[in-house]
């Protein structure tokens, strides 16, 4: 969300952010009812500054005896109280309508955000890694599950419907160590580990920026206040709200794990072969509360890249990072980089993580504030990145480490969160 008072002097500026990231909010529309709250705000305030003149000339009237001025002062403060309490309805009505409103306002994007219509618009910025060039017939990543009795798609489904997946054997254990090392990494760089809940409150999800546009993306819980997550994200910005934190311990860093639910509305008939597209997978999360700085976001944003950039590094997956453009980042973002990991099956790169940074638009929403060195109260930023996302980081991970005997070596860096194994299928 945005600061009000920002778009009532920066209309055109909020207009052409809405313009660039295909958002359809009508900012005339938006001002021209903010124009009536404040309007009947001034209407109600007038109102109940006469009923205290009145009350004061009522005494004054009763200390002088004069009983005709003072019925008829008390018959009209009952006239105001009854003008007040028509329009008080009408007033939390279009306060309520306005905010509704709020919510579908977009962030501004960075100048440095490309200008386009969707993911065919991000702009490569960054390649690393060679895509391997097998002398052998390389198979794709479910074959390679499948040769390995790695995953039970079948019974899976059979209990959890389409895009569900089981993962057997050393996949199992092998998302295990993927958590295990993202964690133990980033609990080194002093992030501080979370496992955070799945099911949030619908205020989280509204702090989040999920709701109330992505709400057909989210499971919901029957009969109760309470939603799956599709990333710990959202639980940790619902943990923080209405918190004040103090200036010096910002900015806070967290390494959070939670499964993650997602209904992929709309995505019908893509990616359905394996298990790179499903509604539920393990997910561990990079989180940064830290003041309300362009500059620091912009630093903490570049760490949150690097980070995810280490991790894929040490998995020896080659990859590249793409500078996500407006009408592919969504409303919150200022900025977004993903990150993309070459799927030799596909001769393509495919996205296996995404990093953001908001400002204060996902702390306006979760209320999230800070007391700065002055001790003056504001508005935190927030920003995020995937550390790692599995099962999808496995498709990359077997794929390009296939060998000619059909076993998959296992990199070192993983090794000690597997027990010492160095293949799979030897
Ligand atoms: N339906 C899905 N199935 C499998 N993996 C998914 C799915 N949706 C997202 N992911 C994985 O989760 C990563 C992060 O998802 S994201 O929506 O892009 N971004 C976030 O959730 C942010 N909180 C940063 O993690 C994706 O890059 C992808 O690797």
């Amino acid at each position: 969300m945005l600061d009000l008072a920002f778009i009532r002097s920066n209309p055109d500026v909020v207009k052409e952010a809405a313009r660039l990231k295909n958002n359809s909010i009508d900012i005339d529309a938006l001002l021209a009812l903010d124009q009536q709250v404040v309007a009947l705000q001034h209407t109600v305030e007038d109102t109940r500054a006469k009923q205290n003149q009145l009350s004061k000339g009522i005494q004054q009237a009763a200390k002088e005896k004069n009983t005709e001025l003072r019925n008829n002062l008390i018959a009209e403060g009952k006239k105001l109280a009854e003008f007040i309490k028509a329009k008080e309805p009408e007033l939390t009505q279009l306060v309520e309508e306005r905010y509704n409103q709020l919510l579908l306002v977009p962030n501004i994007p960075d100048p440095s955000a490309p200008v386009g219509k969707d993911e065919n618009d991000n702009v490569p910025i960054k390649y690393w890694g060679e895509a391997p060039n097998f002398e052998f017939k390389a198979l794709d990543h479910y074959d390679l599950m499948l040769k390995h009795d790695l995953v039970d798609i079948e019974r899976a489904v059979k209990v959890a419907g389409s895009r569900s997946y089981a993962l057997r054997n050393d996949a199992a254990r092998l998302e295990l160590a993927l958590i295990n090392f993202a964690m133990d990494k980033m609990a080194r760089k002093g992030f501080t580990p979370l496992i955070v809940p799945a099911m949030a409150r619908d205020f989280a999800f509204v702090g989040n920026g999920q709701f109330p546009k992505g709400r057909d993306q989210v499971y919901e819980i029957k009969d109760q206040d309470l939603f799956l997550v599709g990333t710990a994200e959202v639980s940790i910005t619902g943990m923080y709200k209405d918190e004040i934190i103090k200036g010096e311990e910002l900015p806070l860093k967290f390494v959070g794990y939670s499964p993650a639910f997602r209904q992929e509305a709309g995505t019908y008939g893509k990616d359905t072969r394996g298990v790179f597209r499903i509604h539920q997978f393990n997910k561990v999360e990079q989180y940064i509360i830290c003041k309300a700085d362009h500059e620091e976001s912009v630093f903490w944003f570049e760490q949150l890249l690097q980070n995810a950039e280490e991790l894929i590094q040490a998995l020896e997956l080659p990859y590249r990072v793409v500078n996500v453009c407006t009408g592919d980042m969504g409303d919150g973002k200022v900025g977004m980089y993903d990150i993309e990991c070459w799927v030799p099956s596909e001769g393509r790169y495919r996205e296996t993580h995404s990093c953001s940074y908001l400002h204060d638009w996902q702390a306006r929403r979760g209320n999230i504030r800070y007391r700065d060195e002055e001790g003056k109260v504001k508005f935190a930023h927030t920003l995020n990145n995937t550390a790692i996302a599995s099962p999808r980081i496995l498709i990359p991970l077997l794929e390009t480490h296939q060998q000619a005997d059909g076993s998959i070596r296992i990199p070192e860096a993983l090794r000690p969160f597997m027990g010492g194994q160095e293949y799979i299928g030897r």
